[in-house]
């Protein structure tokens, strides 16, 4: 790999996820080159974090990808898994060998990848989730066959400036996507409900924001800095013959192991699907 000091990053469709990314690493850039990033519409150029060497949307430059794919030591593919392949074939003659590749896509497996881009250039695949935004990301990557220990480093540095990495083999990023990947959007889903069991209850809105977002954030955080297990956590909170006894037994009434474990499975299964699409 030839891969400078401060490599340059491009950002190739940058939405929902890699937007995360982009807006969480321009808070923490001094490690990296130019970062710059492009975007279907000027519209959504526009909603880009500043900061960014160049931000390019195709409606302007339709050659943008390739051209910054030519320009950049990393280029991160941001599209959704159906558009992957088209936009790894697009940018293929342009990249430069020893170019780290990185792809976030579900699904997509890294030999379908690796099978629309040229053997010199190296694949990492990621599943990031989008705290990444606020530096407080969690993202699985698993290396290509031609990526070297540097360049698994590499991708590790970008993900590690916006939150927590975990190296794993390529086998065990669906089931991490399932737990981390989707994982704040069970996070919300939790917090919806309990804002409107709030609202039922007679708070206003901002009495339920400040009560479940508080919650949700100090909770965190006190897992995160405590030693006690989750389970002791809740038990330091379940006085005995207390309210939140009744509160957790209907709860667990529901049998919510049983009922993650599947939410968990069906969204493997269409991690499967998306690769077969
Ligand atoms: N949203 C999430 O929490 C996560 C998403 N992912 C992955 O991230 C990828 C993107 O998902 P989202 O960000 O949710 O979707 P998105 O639709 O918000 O972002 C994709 C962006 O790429 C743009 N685009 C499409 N083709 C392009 C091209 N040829 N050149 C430049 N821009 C192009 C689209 O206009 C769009 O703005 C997917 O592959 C998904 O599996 C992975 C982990 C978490
Ligand atoms: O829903 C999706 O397909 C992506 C992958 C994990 C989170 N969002």
């Amino acid at each position: 790999m030839n891969i400078s000091a401060k490599p340059s990053i491009a950002f190739l469709g940058t939405g929902s996820m890699s937007g995360a990314i982009l807006s969480g690493l321009l808070e923490n850039a001094e490690a990296f080159g130019a970062v710059s990033a492009t975007t279907r519409s000027a519209a959504s150029r526009d909603a880009l974090p500043s900061g960014t060497a160049e931000s390019v949307a195709l409606a302007d430059e339709p050659g943008a990808n390739q051209r910054l794919a030519a320009a950049s030591d990393v280029v991160v593919l941001g599209v959704k898994p159906a558009q992957i392949g088209d936009l790894a074939s697009e940018i293929s003659e342009s990249l430069r060998p020893g170019t780290l590749v990185i792809s976030v896509a579900a699904g997509i497996t890294i030999e379908a990848l690796e099978s629309c881009l040229p053997e010199s250039v190296a694949v990492v695949r990621s599943m990031p989730n989008t705290p990444s935004h606020v530096g407080l990301g969690v993202t699985g990557i698993a290396a290509g066959s031609a990526a070297t220990d540097e360049h698994v480093e590499l991708a590790r540095s970008i993900f590690e400036a916006v939150g927590d990495v975990l190296v794993v083999e390529e086998d065990q990023i669906d089931p991490l996507s399932a737990i981390s990947g989707s994982g704040p959007a069970y996070v919300y889903l939790f917090a919806e409900a309990w804002t409107q069991v709030a609202l039922d209850l007679g708070f206003t809105a901002e009495q339920a924001a400040v009560m479940v977002q508080g919650t949700f954030k100090g909770a965190s955080e006190l897992m995160v800095r405590s030693d006690d297990e989750p389970s002791e956590l809740r038990r330091k909170v379940t006085s005995p013959k207390g309210t939140t006894e009744q509160l957790i037994k209907v709860l667990q009434d529901a049998e919510l192991e049983p009922l993650f474990a599947r939410a968990a499975d069906a969204a493997i299964k269409r991690a499967k699907e998306l690769a077969a699409e």
